[in-house]
């Protein structure tokens, strides 16, 4: 078991990996959990897959407290982060007379938790929300620091706010029935933490990560919990990025989500291979500066590729151009009035921002790229 406390002043959670936390989500969520009215009705949000795997246990569990689990049930996959399943989100909270005081539960991925944090950031102005993350990726990443959004038209993550959530429970265990394809997704953002940030953490990954992608208990806590204390200690720095801390994280996202909407955030691309593909490009790129060696950006992408993420930006078949994967990438949230900051590497473990990139070199870089 492992407790991470992020250490937000006033707004301090835990984070805590147990296996099995999830059979024992009323004693371990016990002051988060009060329901509604006479029944004790209890709001969880879920999607279809999530509630069939565990909606039945969880809902007994809070049963033999006296508490009733209401469902709110989305379809997987990126099309929940829309406005209109937002609303209609919001609508049931209101329906279900959830005060300020009260906590919604998110059990699912990424999407889940994103889509649930905003709701609850704006339902009241404000009401609690408890993390169950059922993915590796929203394990390791998206349920901690609070970043909540939902995807417009125009890009990913655009309308959303940053609201902490009171608590985040991870049970490893359920990532036993995670398809092969969303756990490898998932360490996608795990070597991320690598790359950035701990380099003896990027070796033990190109040693290990073979038993973590096999689920082997010991590896895998290592792995989430070494992954959560690092996201933990930077958004405890810089919870709002405004101090070029905080957007360390973002390594491969900004051509990974000009990725994502030239796919259509679709199954084509799960945003861990986004983000994947991503870092292989921010490693050959900062190569390209003669920033790394291009031993090591080649040394970033086997590691990448030799857990069966996507490391080929040719190999992903688009039919588009550099110039219109930059045309994406300047919805950035990142982006400044006039320039858009890139994350770099200096070496495989120092990420750092660079404000002097030129775009159009970039859009050279990636028709390069496309044609390899
Ligand atoms: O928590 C953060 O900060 C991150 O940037 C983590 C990212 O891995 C995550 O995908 C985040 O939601 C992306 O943020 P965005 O600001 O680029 O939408």
């Amino acid at each position: 078991m492992a407790v991470i406390p992020v250490a937000l002043a006033g707004r301090e959670y835990d984070v805590v990996i147990e296996e099995g936390l999830l059979g024992r989500l009323a004693e371990a969520a016990a002051p988060f959990l009060k329901g509604y009215g006479a029944a004790r009705r209890v709001p969880f949000v879920a999607d279809t897959n999530t509630q069939r795997l565990y909606g039945e246990s969880v809902a007994a569990n809070l049963a033999a407290h006296g508490l009733a689990a209401e469902w709110f049930v989305v379809e997987p996959g990126e099309d929940a982060k829309t406005w209109g399943v937002l609303e209609k989100l919001c609508d049931w909270l209101l329906a279900m007379g959830v005060t300020r005081k009260d906590h919604v539960f998110a059990l699912g991925g990424g999407v889940v938790g994103d889509l649930v944090g905003f709701a609850c950031a704006i339902t009241k102005r404000g009401c609690g929300f408890v993390q169950l993350p059922t993915t590796l990726l929203a394990q390791v990443d998206s349920s901690v620091g609070g970043k909540t959004a939902i995807n417009t038209a125009a890009g990913k993550n655009l309308i959303g706010a940053f609201h902490q959530p009171s608590l985040v429970l991870i049970d490893p265990l359920v990532l036993a029935t995670l398809p092969d394809r969303e756990m490898r997704a998932g360490y996608a953002e795990v070597l991320k933490y690598g790359l950035l940030g701990d380099a003896a953490f990027f070796a033990w990954l190109e040693a290990n990560g073979t038993k973590v992608l096999a689920r082997d208990p010991v590896a895998l806590e290592h792995a989430i919990a070494t992954s959560i204390a690092m996201k933990a200690r930077i958004v405890a720095e810089d919870e709002r990025e405004t101090e070029d801390r905080r957007a360390l994280l973002n390594l491969g996202h900004t051509f990974g989500h000009a990725l994502e909407a030239e796919t259509g955030f679709s199954q084509r691309l799960l945003h861990g291979e986004a983000v994947a593909l991503g870092m292989v490009l921010a490693a050959r790129y900062s190569a390209r500066r003669d920033e790394i060696s291009v031993d090591d950006a080649e040394r970033a992408a086997r590691a990448i590729a030799a857990s069966g993420l996507p490391a080929s930006l040719s190999a992903l078949g688009l039919t588009c151009d550099g110039a219109a994967l930059v045309d994406h990438m300047r919805h950035d949230k990142k982006a400044e009035a006039a320039t858009l900051p890139f994350l770099l590497l200096r070496a495989l473990g120092e990420a750092y921002v660079a404000r002097d990139v030129d775009l159009a070199d970039i859009a050279a870089f990636l028709d390069g790229e496309l044609a390899v």
